[in-house]
């Protein structure tokens, strides 16, 4: 599996303001959704494009878009913070939407909301999610997406543990990961550390 950390100092400011214990709701979001714009720029990289002819008021310029935008799946709660950044850089895209929340004592996800195409072969997909822990909750969401026939996933997250990069990699499913960071490890809640603490707390309070 492909993993790429998006290693620059805009995104480490951005990072570091979303790490800070003091950093409030609003502001989380804001540094949450100003980096989402970078991890979906560097996500985009290989993209493929079709050309076209363009008329500038001068003359005929090669002109390009996307030849296959990609579904973007924001994993409710904390995911709902990346997807109005990440639908702006791509107008096009469709959204599609998984709810979970983990079980504070098994650390498992437990699903309550599925919103997704019926048919995904063909089509690239964009799974949005600030944190992964274990991995559990994003090896859920791509097994429904695989199940509907995506063969081309990106992970797209702020902080992953080396536990849930594993867990991805173990999954044998067609993903790759864009981060802006692989962190130390879990503690014994399977809290990323140092994390950033609740990403659906930090952007919205406590459940
Ligand atoms: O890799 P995992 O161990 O599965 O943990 C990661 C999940 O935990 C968080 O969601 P949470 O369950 O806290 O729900 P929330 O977004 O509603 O707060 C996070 O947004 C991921 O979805
Ligand atoms: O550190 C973590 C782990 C899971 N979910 C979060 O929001 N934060
Ligand atoms: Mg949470």
């Amino acid at each position: 599996m492909n993993t790429h950390v998006v290693d620059h100092p805009l995104a480490a400011v951005l990072l570091t303001t979303m790490r800070d214990a003091r950093s409030d709701n609003a502001i989380f979001r804001g540094a949450l959704r100003r980096l989402t714009h970078m991890l979906v720029y560097e996500a985009m990289r290989e993209a493929p494009v079709a050309t076209f002819d363009v008329v500038t008021p001068v003359a005929v310029a090669n002109g390009v878009r996307l030849a296959q935008p990609p579904l973007l799946v924001p994993v409710l709660r904390a995911g709902l913070g990346m997807v109005e950044q990440a639908s702006s850089l791509i107008p096009q895209a469709r959204v599609g939407f998984v709810g979970m929340a983990r079980d504070e004592e098994t650390h498992r996800p437990v699903p309550y909301l599925e919103s997704l195409p019926e048919d995904l072969s063909g089509m690239p997909v964009f799974v949005l999610d600030p944190m992964l822990a274990t991995g559990g909750s994003m090896v859920y969401t791509i097994d429904l997406l695989v199940a509907r026939g995506a063969t081309d996933v990106t992970a797209v997250c702020v902080v992953a543990a080396p536990e849930g990069v594993a867990a991805l990699q173990e999954s044998g499913h067609p993903v790759r990961l864009v981060t802006a960071a692989v962190d130390e490890g879990l503690n014994e809640d399977a809290f990323i550390v140092p994390g950033l603490g609740d990403a659906g707390d930090r952007q919205f309070g406590p459940r």
